[in-house]
């Protein structure tokens, strides 16, 4: 912080000093004297918090000079200036944050036994016709492109169960404190050519808040016939007190039978998914949904 005070010429100015207490003393200054200055960066370093740790202390001469008022800079409470000194502040231009939040996720390979994926596979391709397309909360109609299949009750317990095992290590190996789950919910999406999901994140509203992982199991049939749909999640940064996501980002790859965890704050997207059959069979398939608290 600079201060200036704008006074052409050096002047007489009646100087009414306010002390904590309720005390008050006039002393006339020369509106260019360094004492002068130094009572009104007293006064606007206060207003400002920037009080240095040390307070200095003010020793001026009264009674033409039989006097001494001395107090220190913490009881000074305000100058009333006659003619008025206006002070020009300046503050401290701050640069916008730089500082990057690194996203953290975990990933974790052949998720379900053989077995199960298999079933999961086969129950998927035989429920085609009860996928309907997505939306979203903002009704955006480019705003995401898939298929969901929102009720498969032979599987959500299972996935359920399995989360919750694992529950405690993801927690913390995301470094997050404990909390109580107080629900787990799940949906299955199927991505085909040209599909994709743009930037989100997924706690948002006041009716997903209390969201606080998402996961997301990847599964897709064998050999893999589609290409894209990776997953790209965004690193943070706070911008007037939000958080918002930088320019970097991870980039995760769908892998086939592998749950990927990460914080429902994340802003994060699914690019677009190449598959040229266009089969229904061929789709990029979750299970995926969010860990509430
Ligand atoms: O499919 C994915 O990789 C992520 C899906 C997602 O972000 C969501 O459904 O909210
Ligand atoms: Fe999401």
């Amino acid at each position: 912080m600079q201060l200036a005070s704008q006074q052409l010429e050096s002047k007489d100015v009646k100087v009414q000093l306010l002390l904590a207490g309720g005390y008050e003393y006039t002393v006339y200054l020369k509106s260019d004297a360094p004492l002068l200055h130094s009572l009104l960066t007293t006064v606007v370093a206060r207003a400002y918090n920037k009080e240095a740790a040390e307070h200095n202390l003010f020793q001026i001469p009264i009674d033409a000079g039989h006097s001494a008022l001395c107090f220190s800079s913490d009881r000074l409470v305000g100058v009333v200036t006659e003619p008025p000194v206006w002070i020009q502040q300046i503050e401290e231009v701050k640069p916008p944050s730089l500082d990057i939040l690194n996203s953290h996720y975990i990933q974790i390979e052949n998720f379900l036994p053989p077995q199960e994926y298999e079933q999961l596979i086969n129950y998927v391709l035989d429920k085609e016709s009860d996928f309907v397309a997505t939306s979203t909360s903002t009704k955006d109609q480019d705003y995401r492109r898939s298929m969901v299949l929102y009720s498969f009750p032979e599987f959500t317990e299972l996935i359920v169960k399995r989360i919750q095992e694992i529950m405690g290590d993801v927690i913390s190996k995301l470094g997050l404190p404990s909390f109580v789950i107080s629900q787990i919910e799940c949906q299955l999406t199927a991505h085909n050519d040209g599909n994709y999901y743009k930037m989100h994140n997924d706690n948002g509203s006041p009716e997903t808040a209390t969201r606080e992982l998402t996961y997301v199991y990847y599964f897709n049939k064998q050999p893999k016939a589609f290409s894209g749909g990776e997953l790209i999640i965004y690193d943070s940064k706070i911008e007037n007190n939000f958080y918002v996501n930088a320019e970097s980002y991870k980039k995760l790859e769908p892998l086939n039978n592998s749950i990927v965890f990460f914080i429902s704050r994340y802003m994060h997207e699914v690019l677009p998914v190449i598959c040229p059959s266009k089969a229904f069979a061929d789709s990029r398939f979750t299970i995926n949904g969010w860990v509430r608290r």
